[in-house]
């Protein structure tokens, strides 16, 4: 049987196919129609918003076209859609008590279960996910947990792949604390050219971060459909063009983001990252097993902060726990641990002043441990022999930022 969260990167797929009337052919998720989607027990609820002053007629088209759509994926056994103001939205985020009857939401929630299944032919499909042009290998960094040194491996392990000899880009799509600006010490906006967003460089890496293209105090509320148009848009309209790798460091936890890289490019390959506690390691199976669900290949877990050397005595201290346990429960999950890289003072200095320790203290030993690291990703796998292919091809380009204006 299907669960909730397979069924959820369904629902996504198939309210792609649905027409937002009279916008030039785009459905309503990239219109932003589409506010949340939840999945429980095959109960599929779905939120939509729209302005008060739309036409009846398109409102109930769209509904219409969500329910057969939803109601046709198998494991769905009831669609609900609820269709808000953008006002009565708000008011509903801050908790507001809804107005008087006049003023209502642009309509009630209505339920419909999912009687008499399309046949299998006529089920929707996740979104085709086409390659980027011109980039060799993607790879997803993530991690069940948050704060265990995820963004750090990815920036670090971007930079070793490239202090081996490869061209290698950045995406940060944490979009609940996008890092990557601060560990690489850069700011600013990113440039737009010929309807294409051009990353920013740094240390040689070609940067794209969420963190470029938001105020630090903005709470981020960005639920599922938005989050999938942020991420499309990241690995679409930027021109990453030219790359060996692009490493993409995922936000912590099992949720929308993944479901939104997995269905938009073919992801080579997943590294996740935890530390040897008990806590880390749980959730890092979580992780890994969400990705064996979206049909990405995990390529091995890391583990950081494995153990503390102090320096004047060589002695080993394992503040975390034994990284034996990660070996052990490595083997359980069938995977390889791929690194181990120690808690070391400098790995946190560098990323407080936006130098990483690749870059910052090039010949150290924690450097070594991502050098090994890195040999070891490419290894397994190599960039494509046309990693270089790709640039300059056209591609239809719209909505640059838009998922910013909405
Ligand atoms: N091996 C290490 N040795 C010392 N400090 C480390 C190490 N790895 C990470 N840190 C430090 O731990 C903190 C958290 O790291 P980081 O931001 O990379 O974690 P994260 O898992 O990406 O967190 P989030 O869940 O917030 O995205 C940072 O201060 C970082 O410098």
């Amino acid at each position: 049987m299907k669960d909730d969260f397979s069924i959820k990167g369904e629902v996504i797929a198939a309210l792609e196919g649905v027409e937002d009337p009279g916008q030039g052919g785009k459905n309503i998720v990239d219109t932003h129609l589409v506010e949340q989607v939840e999945v429980k027990a095959g109960v599929a609820d779905i939120t939509l918003v729209m302005p008060k002053g739309r036409a009846r007629e398109e409102r109930f088209t769209i509904e219409d076209a969500v329910y057969d759509k939803v109601e046709a994926i198998d494991g769905v056994l009831e669609v609900k859609v609820k269709t808000m103001t953008p006002q009565a939205l708000e008011r509903e985020q801050n908790g507001e008590p809804a107005p008087a009857p006049s003023a209502q939401p642009a309509a009630a929630p209505a339920a419909r279960p999912a009687a008499g299944k399309a046949s299998p032919a006529a089920q929707p499909q996740a979104a085709p996910s086409a390659p980027i042009e011109g980039v060799g290998k993607v790879i997803a960094v993530a991690s069940g947990k948050g704060g265990v040194g995820k963004s750090t491996v990815a920036v670090n392990l971007a930079l070793a792949l490239q202090k081996i000899g490869h061209r290698v880009g950045l995406l940060d799509v944490d979009i609940y604390g996008p890092s990557l600006p601060t560990l690489l010490g850069i700011s600013g906006r990113p440039a737009v050219s010929n309807r294409r967003i051009l990353p920013m460089e740094a240390d040689g890496l070609r940067v794209m971060s969420l963190g470029f293209l938001m105020d630090e105090d903005t709470p981020v509320i960005w639920r599922g459909p938005i989050v999938t148009g942020i991420i499309r848009q990241f690995l679409r309209d930027v021109d990453w063009s030219g790359l060996d790798y692009l490493i993409v460091d995922m936000p912590p936890g099992t949720g929308d983001a993944q479901l939104a890289l997995a269905q938009t490019v073919p992801v080579d390959g997943a590294v996740i990252v935890t530390t040897p506690s008990d806590l880390s390691l749980i959730d890092a199976a979580r992780g890994l097993q969400m990705f064996k669900t979206l049909n990405v290949e995990v390529m091995g877990i890391v583990t950081n902060m494995s153990k503390f050397i102090v320096p004047s005595t060589k002695e080993e201290f394992f503040i975390f726990g034994n990284p034996a346990e990660v070996a052990k429960e490595a083997e359980r999950l069938e995977t390889p641990v791929l690194g181990e890289i120690p808690l070391d003072l400098t790995v946190r200095e560098g990323g407080d002043a936006g130098r990483p320790v690749v870059v910052g203290q090039p010949d150290s030993p924690v450097t070594e441990a991502f050098v090994e690291l890195a040999t070891k990703v490419a290894e397994l796998k190599p960039p494509h022999a046309d990693g270089e292919g790709g640039e300059g091809a056209e591609q239809p380009k719209k909505g640059l930022f838009s998922f910013l204006k909405s």
